[in-house]
This record gives structure tokens, sequence and C-alpha cells, in this order.
């Protein structure tokens, strides 16, 4: 099994390339799915989930290329299987994904329920019953969703009572092939549900209101793309800053974009930062030790939960007292005693954690338990006054792309080594 070895002590300097959106690029081609021509995608990250998103199309009969090592040719012409298995989707929840589009192009599809993961129960039940408003027949058989349509689906008016991303983006892109309009009300307003609609909308989807929590989108009988560019990620890049905050260094963000990131920036400043920005860039600048910033969670323009990990490790080493507050997932919070064993002083009560700031932390061997939790124990690492082992860094892996080449280049001391499962 791969762990990162992470020697602490050195500021961040540099520039450093973003890349592509996992959280965007994982709809959008699935996204292919909905065409009858062949599609290039540009700026896709060859991450595991979108590695993984491949093996799925193709087993569905979808031809998938890679053209560039960013670059990605998917022609879903000749898409004549219907299933995304367990095996697939125990490996990466976001495969729920092909429900909508398999069932809006193929009548039928059968997708294994996700279950649960380390951040909470996560259920799928809001994307079941948005499609079941739209005409579809689901029943849940040997742990499949089983969904099934003669003829198109009908447009329909949805309100979701939770406010869901890949809910929203299911639902989007089977409405995009339903007959008639489909409004959905209480829709994610998340940068990556525009940057969907935005692809659909290339393919001749008709979309409006992306952005806010109301789209209407009426169906079309048919799509045909060509060529899509992913958005930045605005997590990754989220990540580089705190990272470059926490050891009191001076960075460059390049292939970015800031709108994406309001929330995020305004409380770096507030932590003491200084942010620049151009239309693709966001330089930061941390010339002392961080003051305690409190976080919210909620869904966007708030704060977002995919950066509240990072932000943690940012109070633990903060001046003053932070409360943390997570309010998406109900078990997000597995970061916290790892960093405790390095030496953070926090206290976990419900969805609140209270942060109070210590001088320093020293490494120790911690586990990383998902995406984001990992690479709070990764900055950790690069601040800590001793040595600090991350395990189980296939997690990072699944959305950051050769994080240590990229921290290394910002002058990081951070390997990947083998170590004994
Ligand atoms: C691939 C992807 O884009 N992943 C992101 C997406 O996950 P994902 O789309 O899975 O997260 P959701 O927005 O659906 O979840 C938000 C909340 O709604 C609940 N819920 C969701 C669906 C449903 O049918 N029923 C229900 O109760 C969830 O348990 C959670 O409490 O949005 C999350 C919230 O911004 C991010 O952390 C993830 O990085
Ligand atoms: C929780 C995340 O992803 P996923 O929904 O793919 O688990 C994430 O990107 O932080």
């Amino acid at each position: 099994m791969e762990a990162f070895k992470v020697i602490g002590g050195t500021p961040l300097q540099g520039e450093v390339v973003i890349s592509g959106a996992k959280n965007a690029a994982l709809p959008i081609l699935m996204s292919a799915l909905l065409s009858k021509t062949p599609i290039v995608f540009s700026n896709v990250p060859q991450l595991n989930d979108i590695l993984t998103t491949v093996k799925l199309l193709t087993q569905l009969g979808a031809k998938t290329q890679w053209l560039a090592d960013d670059e990605l040719s998917i022609d879903a012409s000749t898409i004549d299987l219907c299933r995304a298995p367990y095996d697939l989707v125990k490996t990466m929840r976001a495969s729920i994904l092909v429900l909508g589009p398999l069932l809006a192009r193929m009548g039928h599809a059968e997708v294994s329920l996700p279950g649960g993961c380390a951040i909470g129960a996560r259920p799928v039940d809001l994307h079941i019953q948005g499609l079941k408003a739209m005409g579809a027949d689901i029943d849940v058989e040997n742990g499949y969703i089983v969904a099934k349509k003669d003829g198109r689906l009908n447009g329909a008016n949805i309100f979701m009572d939770t406010v869901s991303v890949t809910g929203t983006e299911n639902l989007m892109m089977a409405a995009a092939l339903a007959e008639g309009t489909t409004i959905i009300e209480n829709a994610a307003r998340e940068p990556e549900i525009v940057d969907l609609a935005n692809c659909l909308i290339s393919m001749g989807a008709k979309i409006t209101g992306a952005g806010t929590d109301t789209l209407t989108i009426e169906g079309v009988s048919e799509l045909n793309g060509s060529a899509y560019r992913v958005m930045p990620d605005r997590i990754e890049t989220g990540t580089f800053l705190v990272a470059a905050a926490v050891t009191q260094g001076h960075i460059k963000c390049l292939n970015t974009d800031p709108s994406a990131l309001e929330a995020v920036l305004s409380k770096l400043q507030e932590a003491g930062a200084t942010i620049n920005t151009g239309d693709d860039w966001i330089e930061l600048i941390m010339s002392g030790p961080a003051k305690a910033v409190n976080i919210r969670t909620a869904p966007h323009p708030a704060f977002p939960t995919d950066m509240q990990a990072q932000f943690m490790t940012m109070n633990v080493l903060a001046q003053g007292t932070a409360t943390v507050i997570e309010t998406i997932f109900e078990n997000r919070f597995m970061h916290a005693p790892e960093l405790q064993r390095m030496g953070a002083n926090i206290s976990l009560e419900g969805n609140t954690a209270i942060v109070k700031g210590v001088e320093s932390l020293n490494g120790a061997q911690v586990m990383a338990t998902d995406l984001r939790a990992s690479a709070s124990l990764v900055i950790a690492g690069l601040v800590a006054k001793t040595p600090t082992q991350v395990d189980r860094i296939y997690h990072i892996d699944r959305g950051y792309l050769r994080i240590e080449d990229k921290l290394q280049a910002l002058g990081a001391n951070i390997t990947r080594i083998q170590v004994e499962s």
C-alpha cells in the first residue's frame, strides 16, 4: 500500500497549475451517454475516479480514447448495456450519475445502490423520487436500482427537499431528453452544476436558471455534442491556498477561477492572508500565523463542505479559538482524531468542532479516512516539527492529480512510499 512521508518546515513558494475539476468532470463525462455523436472533453484530470468513469462508460459500450493527457474522446453512439455494477459503484459513488442519462437514452437503467461512505449515509432517494416524478418505474432489486420507462421520460415539476448536487445533476441530464418541460426547484447552485448545464447546452439542450435554485429544462428529442472544456477544480485550488497559508508561504494558483471560490477566499482573508486575483489566477501571501476563523458549511454559495477539513488544520495552528460547524454530512470530522494525535486541541460535539489554536504540531503516523481528510493531514504534515506518515492515500488519489509533484514543485518535502498494508 502507498503512503506519504512528509517532512515539514518549508513555506510553500511558487506557482501551481490547477487541474480540471473532478466534481465537474464526473457528471460531464457521464453526460456523453446522452449524445449520439462523439465528444472530445478537455481539461479532464486523470484521477482514479475519472479512470473508473472511463471503465464504466466502456463497459456500457461507449468507445473511449485518451487523445492527450487531459483530453478524452467519448463516443456513446453504440451503448448497449444499461447496468452499473457493484464493483465499480463501491469504488466511486458518483457512478450513480449514469442513472438519469441511461434511463433517458435507453429507457432502462440498473445501477447498484451506492450504500454509505466514510463521511455519511448519503442516500439517493431524491434522485429516485425525481425520476419517478418523470414517469419512471423504479424498484430496488438485490441491491440494484432498476429503472424503466416505455418511451421518453415526461417533463415534471420537481421540488427537492434537500439541496443535492449529484441529485440535481442526474435529474437535469434526464430532463434534457424528456418530453416536455421540467422545473427543478431548490436545485443545487454549485459551479459544477453550471458547468454541466453549459456542456448540455453545447449538445443542444434547452436549460435556463443554472446557478440559481430553479432550473427549467425544455426536453429535446436528441442531443449531439462535439467538444467541451471542463472547469478548473475549485477544491484543489482551495486546498493549495490553505496549504500555503498554513506554511506562511506565497503561491500563485494558475488556470483557476476565483469567481467559484468567493466564500473560501473571504475566509482566507479573515485569517490574515493577502489575496490577489486575475481572470484565471489567485495569489496568496501569508506573512504570519493565521487568525482563527469560524466555519459553517452549507450549499453553494456558502462555505463548501469539501474545504472544511483543510480549514480545520489551519484553525488547529491559528491564534484563537474557532467553531467549525458541518451541516452537510453527519460524519465529516474523521480527520479531527488524527489531528489530535499530532497535538491538535479539538473538542467535538455533534456537528460542531471547537478548535483551540496550538503553537505547533508533532508528526505522527496518521490514517486518511476520506478524500479531503487526507488533504488536511498532508497540510498538517507540512508544518509538523517531526516527520509525518499519511497512510491510505488511495483516498487522496481519487481527487488530487499528482499532489506530491505539485507540492514538491512549491518546495515541500513529501514523498510517496510503499508500506506494509
Ligand atoms: C461527485 C460530487 O459532486 N460530489 C460532491 C457532491 O456529493 P453528493 O452529490 O453526493 O452530495 P449531495 O449534495 O447529494 O448531498 C447533500 C446532502 O443531501 C443528502 N441527500 C442527498 C441526496 C439524496 O437523494 N438524499 C439526501 O438526503 C446527503 O446525505 C447530504 O446530507 O456534493 C457534496 C456536497 O457539496 C460534495 O461534498 C461532494 O464532493
Ligand atoms: C466527497 C467528495 O467526493 P465524492 O462525492 O466523490 O465522495 C469530495 O470531492 O470531497
